[in-house]
């Protein structure tokens, strides 16, 4: 399989290692187009791929073209695109908010999957909701769904709207998480830990927390439950949380990230 990744930035690259890391592409068929100069100086160093830093008719000879530019830059691409894409070969895109039909109108090719992955793709650990336009046939969404597996779980959606919302939950997540550990690290600094003691008090307990969700066969309720003694430390921490409406507050966050995937899509 020949492929092709438009805009090799944390995400491109991500999935690029992952399908070399699995031997889904060698690195003679995998053409990396990035327009930065230092980051396809960079890139031609690691020898991840071959290096170009425009889209010309070489990109036409792929089966499968990544777009994975930031959704303001499509409008740089799509022109160049438009003139070299074939019949046969299939559209990836993994940008925030923008619809299959406007990539299909952009691109005048109908071939369009939508994906939306998330950083822990980089360690073949992520999640990525796809989903795919009509024109699709089932075997070549199979083998876009084999190379997704490669950079961790996969999810199809029979609805292109929830993509919104996976964007919004999973696509940012890790952003999340990692704003409260954060918040938990600074908490311990406060309390008179030194960086390094605070994130590993802090980051082997959210690694070990985590595994119970999985192991425990307890609903998250009843694990808070047992960690909150009646009367205890963790009580009032979440009293405290409460009082601030700090679940509710991250709800609203997720769901102000949904309406901006929306938003993007508006350019
Ligand atoms: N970072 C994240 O957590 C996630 C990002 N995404 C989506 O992935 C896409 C890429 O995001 P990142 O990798 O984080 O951004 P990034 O900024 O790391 O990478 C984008 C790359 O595209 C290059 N580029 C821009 N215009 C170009 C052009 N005309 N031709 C060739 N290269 C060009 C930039 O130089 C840059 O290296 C975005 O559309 C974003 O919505 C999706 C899921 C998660
Ligand atoms: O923040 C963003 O727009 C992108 C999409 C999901 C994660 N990063």
């Amino acid at each position: 399989m020949k492929i092709a990744i438009v805009g090799c930035g944390n995400m491109g690259m991500a999935f690029a290692k992952s399908f070399l890391q699995y031997d889904l592409v060698k690195k003679d068929d995998l053409l990396l187009i990035e327009k930065s100069t230092d980051r396809s100086e960079a890139l031609k160093n690691e020898k991840a791929g071959v290096v170009v830093d425009t889209i010309g008719p070489h990109v036409g000879q792929t089966d499968l073209v990544i777009l994975s530019v930031k959704p303001q830059d499509f409008n740089s691409v799509y022109e160049a695109l438009r003139d070299v894409v074939q019949p046969n070969q299939i559209i990836l895109s993994i940008m925030a908010g923008i619809p299959i039909a406007q990539i299909q109108e952009k691109l005048a090719h109908p071939l369009v999957v939508r994906a939306m992955p998330n950083t822990p793709a980089m360690l073949g650990m992520g999640i990525t909701g796809f989903t795919a336009a009509k024109e699709v046939d089932l075997a070549s969404l199979r083998r876009v769904e084999n190379l997704i597996n490669a950079t961790g779980r996969s999810i199809f959606l029979e609805d292109e709207a929830m993509l919104d919302a996976v964007t919004a939950l999973s696509g940012s997540g890790p952003a999340y998480f990692y704003y409260v550990v954060k918040a938990m690290i600074e908490a311990g600094k406060q309390m008179g830990f030194d960086d390094a003691v605070s994130a590993l008090l802090v980051k082997q307990t959210m690694l070990g927390a985590y595994h119970l969700i999985n192991t425990a066969d307890k609903s998250l309720d009843e694990l808070i439950k047992a960690v909150a003694s009646k009367g205890g430390t963790t009580e009032a921490a979440l009293r405290t949380f409460e009082a601030g409406a700090l679940s509710d507050t991250l709800v609203a966050g997720i769901k102000a990230a949904q309406v901006r995937a929306t938003e993007l899509s508006k350019g």
